[in-house]
């Protein structure tokens, strides 16, 4: 009989349980409400006399039997897990603290971090069927997997070769499944992201538009992988904060890369922020490329940037190849041909920074 009495209070308990547990989700749920207003007009989280309003008010209608220090304790724990959501919130989705793993990004089965660096190589523009036929079969016998090609350039003169637009992606995606690789290209306006993805696998957001804020939720609302640059004038923070206008949306596919910021130094076309790479790989769990053509603009120094990138971590590198440089419509000066690809790749091969060629691809 007694067993039967402590059985139904028990299974009494249970269901008072349930519906704390239900007070407490809903009171946390307006926690976060108050937090993002909070956060939204740059007030503190702590709020100690708001916390003293309410502790008094509930020791006044304290009913019993605990006392009231019991129930200013319960409910000072409760305010303290509540602070702890709202600095949650308050933490960014692709911050360090967010997540302690790194991201690995996929890009058709092609994995960006998590270890194994990857040489992300192709053409400034997308020009011609032979030029891109020359491309495929350079890279497929470097083993190179993400060709990138461009197809609309934001160039700094209106008179330059803007690129192929649509036709050239087009020739990208043909290309690319001659000889089975995944792209990257990069889109500059935001309604042409819909489009775009119907043939490249990887969406570049290029420096000049770091802080293109409609272009970045364009692509954040997609969960198409994203190379998103950091801006020639942009801050580490402001590249973070870009890269968190992506993930907002739900994508948190990006994949940084570090291209070089403009300086005084003349002696390269930008100056590269080495030690923006560890930085990256600290503040944030996405992985990081570094841009050794953009950055450097110089092909005689392409190797040692490269190797100094992959030796900060790195977890891989981009650079510019064309089949005669001399006669690219963009870049010229600073695209390798294929000869110095050749021995770029072989000298970070040899140098056991980046894997050997399979058996099948020698
Ligand atoms: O009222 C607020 O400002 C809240 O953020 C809510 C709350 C609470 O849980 O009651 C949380 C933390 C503050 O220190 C004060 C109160």
């Amino acid at each position: 009989m007694a067993e039967d009495r402590l059985k139904d209070l028990r299974s009494e308990l249970d269901v008072i349980n349930l519906e704390l547990l239900q007070l407490l989700s809903k009171r946390a749920d307006v926690v976060q409400r108050i937090g993002q207003l909070k956060q939204a007009r740059g007030v503190a989280i702590f709020d100690p006399e708001r916390e003293k309003q309410q502790l008094d008010r509930l020791v006044q209608e304290n009913p019993g039997p605990f006392p009231d220090s019991t129930i200013r304790h319960l409910f000072k724990q409760i305010f303290q897990a509540s602070q702890g959501l709202q600095e949650e919130q308050r933490k960014l989705l692709v911050s360090r603290q967010r997540s302690h793993e790194d991201t690995v990004v996929t890009v058709r089965g092609i994995k960006i971090g998590g270890g194994v660096p990857i040489i992300v190589g192709g053409p400034c523009s997308v020009e011609t069927d032979d030029q891109m036929e020359k491309i495929g079969q350079e890279m497929q016998a470097q083993g190179i997997q993400l060709v990138r090609g461009g197809a609309f350039k934001p160039r700094t003169s209106p008179y330059d070769f803007q690129g192929l637009g649509e036709k050239g992606l087009r020739m990208l995606r043909d290309t690319a499944q001659k000889y089975g690789f995944a792209t990257v290209s990069e889109i500059v306006n935001p309604a042409d992201v819909e489009m775009a993805i119907q043939y490249v696998d990887m969406i570049q957001v290029g420096a000049r538009n770091m802080q293109n804020f409609e272009l970045l939720k364009a692509v954040g609302n997609t969960r198409v992988p994203v190379l998103l640059k950091r801006g020639l004038s942009a801050t580490i923070e402001e590249l973070i904060y870009a890269a968190e206008y992506i993930a907002a949306r739900g994508n948190e596919r990006i994949v940084l890369c570090e291209r070089g910021i403009r300086t005084y130094e003349k002696a390269t076309r930008n100056t590269l922020d080495i030690s923006a790479v560890p930085i990256l790989k600290q503040e944030t769990h996405l992985p990081v490329l570094v841009d050794v053509t953009h950055s450097t603009g110089r092909k005689d120094i392409m190797l040692p940037v490269a190797k100094a990138a992959l030796a900060v971590g790195a977890d891989g590198v981009m650079v510019e190849v064309h089949p005669e440089p001399q006669v690219a419509l963009s870049d010229a000066k600073q695209q390798m041909n294929f000869a110095e690809f050749e021995a770029f790749m072989e000298a970070l091969r040899s140098a056991g920074m980046i894997p050997a060629l399979t058996n099948s691809l020698r």
